[in-house]
């Protein structure tokens, strides 16, 4: 037997994994490094989250980025150069923050890694015959294994498009093991570029669950101000949406895209929601001339709205619910507000009253995956038809 195999069969063995759960988002704000101890797995999987950093991108990783993210043409070579390039950076991240923990490689068993998402498609999107739904991440395994000198596994999303999902939200394997409870039903929000939710009735019945995408979260908000006041990355604490007004034509427009009226679960990106969707509802609805504070304040409405109807669309006959929130979108005054406004009897928490921080959940669900990868089964969910196949997810590199 290879010593790999033996290896791998003894870090399923242990009684706890200590894995690193990474997310590099559609925001484009860094990467997310979170250290977690795993024992079990299913729904009995325990997570402790032993240490969790955000390493910055800085200006001229994210102009790199950038070229390629979620452009339909792109220069090829800089897309070839790109996927070991990110795999080399995401490593070296990791091995700072190791240093930071004052921990050395033997410390951690396998790093789970999401990679950079440059490019999301699902079949209704491109709409040709010939090709089914797909997803590319880039940030090859191999090169972060090798840099850290940790089993690294990666590249989640295939599989669950090869067995007939859209490569997105994974978020529902990881929210049903780790957050699914018999005392009341959760709504699982994550505002990131793009907002998600997963649904998670306290029957656990395993297959009325699901996650789906919503639409922006804050994707096209940063987009906005990166375009306007290109030393920002976001509206910080919302100031500018706060000086503004929401324009209810624009708003209208912005509502009028045929992707809010499919049924969950769906998915989309920024190839959809961009600088160029937001000048075709300017024009669509007649407010070229509006404000930068006034365009501001509607796409932050816009954001809340469309969150709003989800969450109103799949909780329509209950009276009892709680919504737990998580990613960067928490941060943003204006867009919560309105959501709570709108939603006045619903307690809404974050994942922290969960026992995990909010801004670390999403690469808790890339440690999760990876543990089920290495103990557990196929997951529960067998609603193929629903997107959410039942799969097991990664693609293991060694680092020797
Ligand atoms: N103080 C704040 N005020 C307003 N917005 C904030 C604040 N802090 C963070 N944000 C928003 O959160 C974003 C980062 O969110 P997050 O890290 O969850 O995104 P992501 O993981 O890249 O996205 P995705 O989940 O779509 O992949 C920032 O770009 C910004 O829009
Ligand atoms: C293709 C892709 O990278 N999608 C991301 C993105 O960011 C949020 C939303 O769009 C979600 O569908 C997904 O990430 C989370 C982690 C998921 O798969 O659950």
């Amino acid at each position: 037997m290879h010593s790999h195999i033996q290896q791998l069969f003894d870090i399923a063995a242990k009684p706890s994994r200590k894995i690193i759960g990474l997310m590099s988002g559609t925001s484009l704000d860094g990467l997310d490094v979170a250290l977690c101890e795993l024992s079990g797995n299913g729904l009995d999987t325990n997570i402790s989250v032993l240490q969790f950093m955000t390493v910055d991108y800085d200006a001229d990783y994210k102009q790199r980025v950038k070229a390629v993210f979620a452009k339909r043409e792109v220069d090829l070579q800089s897309v070839t150069l790109l996927n070991p390039w990110i795999g080399l950076e995401h490593g070296r991240m990791i091995n700072q923050c190791l240093a930071k923990w004052q921990l050395t490689a033997a410390d951690v068993d396998v790093i789970a890694s999401h990679g950079q998402t440059i490019f999301h498609c699902p079949k209704r999107q491109h709409n040709l015959a010939d090709y089914g739904n797909a997803t590319l991440q880039i940030g090859d395994g191999d090169h972060l294994a090798v840099t850290t000198g940790i089993t690294t596994i990666s590249d989640f999303r295939q599989k669950h498009i090869a067995a007939g999902g859209e490569g997105a939200p994974l978020a529902v394997y990881g929210d049903y093991l780790l957050f699914s409870s018999r005392d009341e039903n959760r709504i699982m929000l994550n505002i990131g570029g793009i907002a998600n939710f997963t649904w998670l009735p306290q029957t656990l019945d395993a297959n009325a669950v699901f996650s789906s995408d919503i639409g922006p979260g804050n994707t096209m908000m940063d987009a906005f101000i990166q375009r306007h006041y290109p030393a920002q990355h976001f509206d910080a604490d919302a100031k500018l949406a706060k000086a503004g007004k929401v324009s209810e034509p624009l708003l209208g427009a912005l509502m009028q895209d045929e992707f809010f009226t499919l049924n969950f679960p769906k998915t989309t990106g920024p190839e959809v929601f961009n600088l160029a969707y937001l000048a075709n509802a300017q024009q669509q609805s007649g407010t070229q001339s509006l404000s930068h504070a006034d365009i501001m304040a509607t796409l932050n409405c816009f954001s809340a709205q469309m969150i709003i109807a989800a969450i109103k669309q799949t909780t329509a006959q209950l009276d009892n619910f709680v919504i737990y929130a998580s990613g960067g979108g928490i941060h943003n005054p204006v867009l919560m507000s309105q959501i709570q406004h709108a939603l006045p009897e619903v307690a809404i928490k974050t994942t922290a009253d969960l026992g995990i921080n909010p801004d670390a959940k999403e690469a808790v669900l890339f440690a999760v995956l990876a543990n089920e990868c290495l103990v557990g089964g196929k997951q529960q969910f067998s609603n193929a038809r629903e997107g959410i196949p039942g799969v097991t997810m990664g693609k293991i590199s060694f680092a020797d």
